[in-house]
């Protein structure tokens, strides 16, 4: 569905050029969780900026994204629009940076719905409340009508994730929806991430510097450093065997806390 093929990337800065990402290529099949891991810098949300075509001014991309076929580098306008409206929906790192903090939640879902898909303000209010509950909020009413710094971290991604499957997208790009958010937290989001993502069948392109995550959560996990993808394969083989001496770094460094696995249940 999303075929990401040798897809370059170079930003202009002062008077030189920067090579963000080399030769990407990288496929997502419809329904499927796939990861992208890799240390900060290495170039994963450039990744999904140029997915969602909001880089920075002065990028110069090579190569190929279509989605379903469909040319997203050529996407101009209202067809651009559109694809970001009804095709791919983003979870982002901080809640806070994407909900106004003066609007109350109930707000930012309703003018979401009402942008997108063009419900009236009423239909979008009930769909509100009830894709709060699909994201595990039982005090639905307190929650919409609370303003962003009255909630938590947690509940604000579960807000986000629930904007996120408003539309049924076929794609959801999640660029560390948990690294925000304390331990505990973590774990209750991730798992309702995932639970939402295969009951509503989105494919899902995950970016994470924790492998043991991704493997929790993806069919395929592909390693990045340095803007290049280094190695690919399904979670047991690139935890039991991993190839590149990138990805046992990576192997040897992860975090002791959460067990993911047991935690999410692991998808493969
Ligand atoms: N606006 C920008 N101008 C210039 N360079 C940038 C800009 N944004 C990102 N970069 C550079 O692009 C490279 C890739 O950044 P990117 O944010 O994709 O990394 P990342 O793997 O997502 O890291 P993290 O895990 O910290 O989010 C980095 O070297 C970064 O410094």
């Amino acid at each position: 569905m999303l075929e990401i093929t040798n897809l370059s990337l170079a930003l202009a800065v002062d008077r030189s050029s920067i090579e963000i990402l080399k030769e990407v290529s990288i496929s997502v099949a419809a329904g499927e969780a796939v990861g992208l891991v890799g240390e900060s810098g290495s170039g994963k949300s450039m990744t999904l900026r140029s997915i969602l075509r909001t880089l920075p001014a002065r990028s110069t991309l090579d190569g190929t994204i279509t989605l379903d076929g469909v040319d997203v580098l050529g996407l101009r306008g209202e067809a651009l629009r559109r694809m970001r409206a009804d095709d791919v929906s983003m979870i982002a790192q901080n809640p806070h940076a994407v909900l106004n903090p003066v609007l109350p939640v109930v707000r930012y879902l309703v003018e979401g719905m009402h942008d997108a898909q063009g419900l009236s303000t009423s239909v979008a209010r009930l769909r509100a409340g009830e894709l709060l509950e699909q994201v595990g909020i039982d005090a639905v009413d307190r929650v919409l009508g609370a303003y962003p710094h009255q909630l938590s971290g947690g509940m604000l991604q579960r807000v986000v994730i629930a904007g996120a499957i408003a539309g049924k997208p076929k794609l959801m790009l999640a660029d560390e929806p948990t690294t925000a958010l304390d331990v505990t937290t973590q774990a209750e989001v991730m798992a309702i991430l995932d639970e939402c993502r295969r009951n509503l069948g989105m494919a899902m392109l995950f970016v994470t510097h924790d492998l043991d995550l991704a493997a929790a959560v993806c069919d395929r996990i592909n390693v990045m450093k340095s803007g290049e993808i280094v190695e690919s394969g399904v979670p047991d083989q690139l935890r039991d065997n991993p190839q590149h001496p990138y990805t046992r770094i990576l192997m040897d460094s992860r975090p002791q806390g959460i067990n993911w696995t047991r935690t999410i249940g692991g998808a493969a």
